[in-house]
């Protein structure tokens, strides 16, 4: 996969290029990097690529000429998909993530300031995606969390296949607790079970500790779920020991 970035601060990007996973996944060439800064496409001696918002308000705007430019070089080089990362944005979800891991690019535009100009994300922009409902200071924290979601999901990347099969979410529940040595902590004992080498009684004992805490933590990811007759029968003896 080819992901390119437009932003003013390539250099941010180094925490996913150089580090981790995904840093070992683009040394093997499971995926390439180019950051494209929108500076070097303003128009002007100054480099301005943001000004301030027609109707007064605070802060500035990012202009669309640079933006529009510096997305016209992009696509010069692939023909990835062009998502802005904004609260405005709908919801990265894995389902979301799934859906870019199997594209062959994504060309993410990261903004800053209060914005960008409208027209830019009308003749420009592919998609919104949101990381959340709340505001961070720019688009590239977000960027790199879209990417870090996208790329445990390219084959190979995690190195074991099954890892990101296992990942919370990716079954639509939330992950169930995990435990390592040593198997007594601070007076808590690891669960018997998981030290039982029964595997079918661990994968159980997983199963229904997801399901209680996707229950009690977010009901809601329950509510859209088609669940397995095992899940139904785990669920419903769950909720009857929480009414107990
Ligand atoms: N939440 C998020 N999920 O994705 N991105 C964010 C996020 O907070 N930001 C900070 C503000 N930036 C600039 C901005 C401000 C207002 C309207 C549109 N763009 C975008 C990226």
């Amino acid at each position: 996969m080819y992901i390119q970035a437009v932003t003013l601060f390539g250099e941010m990007f180094r925490s996913i290029t150089e580090h981790g996973v995904t840093g070992r996944a683009l040394q093997r060439g499971l995926w390439q990097f180019d950051a494209v800064n929108p500076r070097q496409f303003a128009d002007n001696k100054l480099g301005y690529i943001d000004d301030r918002p027609f109707g007064g308000g605070p802060g500035m705007i990012m202009m669309a000429e640079p933006l529009q430019a510096a997305i016209h070089a992009a696509k010069s080089q692939q023909n990835g998909r062009v998502i802005y990362l904004s609260p405005q944005g709908a919801p990265l979800t894995h389902r979301k993530a799934a859906e870019l891991a199997k594209l062959d690019g994504l060309i993410l535009v990261c903004g800053r300031y209060e914005g960008i100009d409208e027209r830019l994300l009308t003749s420009s922009i592919d998609e919104e995606i949101s990381i959340g409902d709340f505001v961070v200071s720019g688009g590239e924290l977000p960027a790199m969390m879209l990417m870090d979601a996208v790329l445990r999901l390219i084959p190979g990347v995690l190195g074991d296949a099954d890892s990101a099969g296992q990942d919370s979410f990716a079954n639509g529940l939330l992950d169930c607790p995990h435990y390592t040595r040593p198997i007594e902590f601070q007076g808590m004992a690891v669960p018997a079970v998981l030290r039982s080498g029964n595997h079918a009684l661990i994968a159980e004992w997983r199963l229904e500790q997801a399901l209680r805490r996707t229950l009690l933590r977010r009901p809601d990811l329950l509510a859209e779920r088609e669940l397995t007759p095992e899940e139904s029968r785990l669920l419903r003896k769950i909720r009857q020991e929480e009414r107990d």
